[in-house]
């Protein structure tokens, strides 16, 4: 708790005051770990959201938390830095006495105007309260509602319809609701002497009984109380859907190299081109297969082709390299990802590749199992430098690209 003097409003600066109750034990919830206030959504407790939107107002003042006597440590925890903004006091064994109890601790404030709130409706905003307290008068309540949408039913003690009810005029009590000060506590004093000490469910009840006129405004839709466990899931799904999303876009990528030695083709990309050597190696030394089945590996942490693929396995010997790339392939799809993109780059002084680029296409649009327009083929030289430029082999670039399932975790 503050420094009391920090918080304190007065009329004079027109701030209004606030109590919010979050003394309650969310038995309908039945939350195993803690009342409802306190669960999380979009990762912050119910109550943390709803402390924000007060204490970022312009026109709020002084704000009392009531809570209950067990769950000090709970409050601060959930409240962070914003407890040392409010006073925090014990709550009641009913709502209308944990409010009573939060007017009594505004008392030294004196705000003309104090708001009542529900910790458990954390989707309050900026408009409800400005309506709210503009509605307030000096003996005028106001009560954000909304017109009730479902046809109402009376059920008879067996369980049957006993009537309709008309829903004309009929409206659903949201909070904060609003009130001159002084009249409330008055009302809530009086009640509490009178022995009525929970019968009222919300502040304008007591307000009706008190003969205080509350007047209606616009409630907002998204005000919603979370009363049982299915709402705080709820809250929390809208929440995370707000949230900025990072979908999980991976890129790897892949370097092969093969040398030359006496033949008469070379197996780039799948198709098999005549030239005067081969590319020699344990497979058919398909250089941009190799790279592009370790780009695939590397986009969901799979090791590389070796690991696959050893090349100390007589199995592999002479094989095709199309079986490597599917394989690849195979086991990103097996983790939900679908390849978006994949780009070989081929540096040879010779063969020409250009004419066979279009068969390469085919040929890994194919092996991935995705539009030829989403796979590029290029070639280039290496200006005659180095062991490509030479002519003693042929080296492979490739990436790819592979969307998976999910976002990328915070
Ligand atoms: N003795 C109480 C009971 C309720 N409340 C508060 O009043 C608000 C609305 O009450 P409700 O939704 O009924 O909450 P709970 O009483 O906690 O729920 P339940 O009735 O399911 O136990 C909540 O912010 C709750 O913490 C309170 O401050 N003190
Ligand atoms: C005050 C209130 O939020 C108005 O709708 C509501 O009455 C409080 O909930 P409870 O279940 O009646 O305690």
């Amino acid at each position: 708790m503050t420094d009391a003097s920090a918080n304190r409003a007065s009329d004079a600066d027109g701030k209004v005051g606030v109590v919010i109750v979050a003394a309650g034990r969310g038995a309908r919830a039945g939350q195993a770990d803690g009342p409802k206030q306190y669960q999380r959504i979009g990762g912050r407790a119910v109550i943390a959201h709803t402390l924000e939107t007060f204490l970022s107002h312009p026109r709020i003042g002084p704000v009392v938390v009531a809570i209950h006597a067990d769950d000090a440590e709970l409050f601060e925890r959930a409240a962070g830095a914003n407890a040392k903004r409010v006073f925090a006091v014990t709550g009641g064994s009913s709502r209308q006495a944990s409010v009573r109890l939060g007017l009594l601790a505004l008392r030294e404030s004196a705000p003309a105007k104090v708001l009542v709130h529900d910790a458990v409706r954390p989707f309050l905003d900026v408009g409800l309260i400005d309506r709210t307290i503009d509605a307030i008068g000096e003996r005028q309540g106001a009560l954000p509602a909304l017109p009730v949408a479902d046809t109402l039913k009376r059920e008879s003690a067996t369980g049957m319809i006993e009537e309709t009810v008309s829903r004309a005029g009929l409206h659903a009590a949201q909070t904060p609701q609003g009130f001159p000060f002084w009249p409330l506590l008055a009302a809530h004093e009086k009640a509490h002497h009178l022995g009525k000490t929970d019968e009222f469910t919300d502040d304008a009840a007591i307000a009706e009984w008190a003969r205080i006129p509350v007047k209606i405004v616009t409630g907002s839709p998204d005000n919603v109380k979370l009363t049982w466990a299915r709402d705080i899931a709820m809250a929390d799904q809208r929440l995370s859907n707000a949230l900025p999303r990072f979908p999980d876009i991976r890129t790897g990528n892949g370097y092969d190299v093969h040398a030359f030695e006496p033949g008469d083709h070379v197996t780039l990309c799948g198709v098999a081109i005549p030239y005067d050597r081969k590319l020699s190696g344990h497979s058919d030394a398909d250089v941009g297969l190799h790279a592009l089945t370790d780009a695939l590996l590397a986009t969901c942490g799979a090791g590389d082709i070796g690991t696959h693929f050893p090349p100390s396995d007589p199995q592999w010997k002479g094989v095709a390299s199309k079986i490597f790339v599917e394989h690849a392939a195979k086991l990103v799809r097996e983790r939900g990802g679908r390849i978006a993109n994949a780009d070989i780059t081929l540096i040879c002084e010779a063969p020409r590749v250009g004419p066979h680029r279009e068969a390469m296409t085919e040929a890994l649009a194919a092996m991935l199992g995705i539009a030829p327009e989403r796979i590029s083929i290029k070639a280039t030289t290496n200006e005659k430098l180095g062991f490509v430029g030479r002519g003693e082999g042929i080296a492979a670039i490739a990436t790819a690209s592979v969307v998976y399932p999910g976002d990328v975790p915070a």
